[in-house]
């Protein structure tokens, strides 16, 4: 089977300096990858140009057979991204966030109050849809932006330090969180 994301070469530099040098991996369809490395080992500027976020300077990229700089449009219908740093509009309600979305990524009005129930039950949050992001907690905000990357369906999650600033509880319930996408073939490819 044809792996969801292919890499090979992946060469990423600014200026003069190398970023990420020379890089291919694999990953297959209904699997969870991790990046580790230490501050500055490049993790963010893979995820970013594999978000079609920036322009690789060598290599080719792949997800789910589409060319992440020749197809950006069909890449991002395939991809959720969760950013690592927090992308709500705070002053808006849980479910304006998420309606947003919807309007952006053009899922079909019909669906939408279905969808937004769906992913905010995934991660325990449908009684909280009508309260302003600014009320809720780092840890809650998280498992939002992870609901609001799932609206449109698609067959691969990013995840930049999606724990970064949580209290270790937290952090373990939102790998659950996670895991739990995985068990139950929540994304679209499996
Ligand atoms: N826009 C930029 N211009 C110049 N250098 C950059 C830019 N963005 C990142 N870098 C450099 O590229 C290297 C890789 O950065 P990157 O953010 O991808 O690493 P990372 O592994 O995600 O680190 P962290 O764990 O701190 O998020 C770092 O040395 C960083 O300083």
């Amino acid at each position: 089977m044809q792996p969801i994301i292919e890499v090979k070469n992946y060469t990423k530099k600014y200026g003069d300096f190398t970023a990420v040098d020379n890089v291919s991996f694999d990953v297959e369809e209904g699997s969870i990858f991790a990046f580790l490395g230490p501050n500055g080992a490049g993790k963010s500027t893979t995820i970013n140009t594999l978000c079609t976020m920036m322009e690789k300077t060598a290599g080719t990229l792949w997800i789910d057979g589409k060319d992440v700089s020749t197809e950006k449009d069909a890449v991002r219908e395939v991809i959720g991204v969760v950013f690592q740093s927090q992308t709500l509009d705070e002053k808006m309600t849980v479910s304006e966030n998420l309606n947003m979305h919807c309007v952006f990524y053009k899922v079909p009005k019909h669906e939408v109050k279905q969808r937004i129930h769906f992913v905010l039950n995934l991660v325990d949050l449908l009684h909280w849809q009508n309260k302003r992001v600014s009320s809720l907690s780092g840890g809650m905000k998280r498992r939002v932006e992870i609901a609001r990357a799932l609206l449109h369906y698609p067959k691969v999650l990013f995840l930049d330090e999606p724990t970064t600033g949580l209290d270790p509880q937290t952090r373990n319930r939102m790998w659950e969180y996670i895991t739990r996408l995985q068990k139950e073939k929540i994304l679209r490819s499996f």
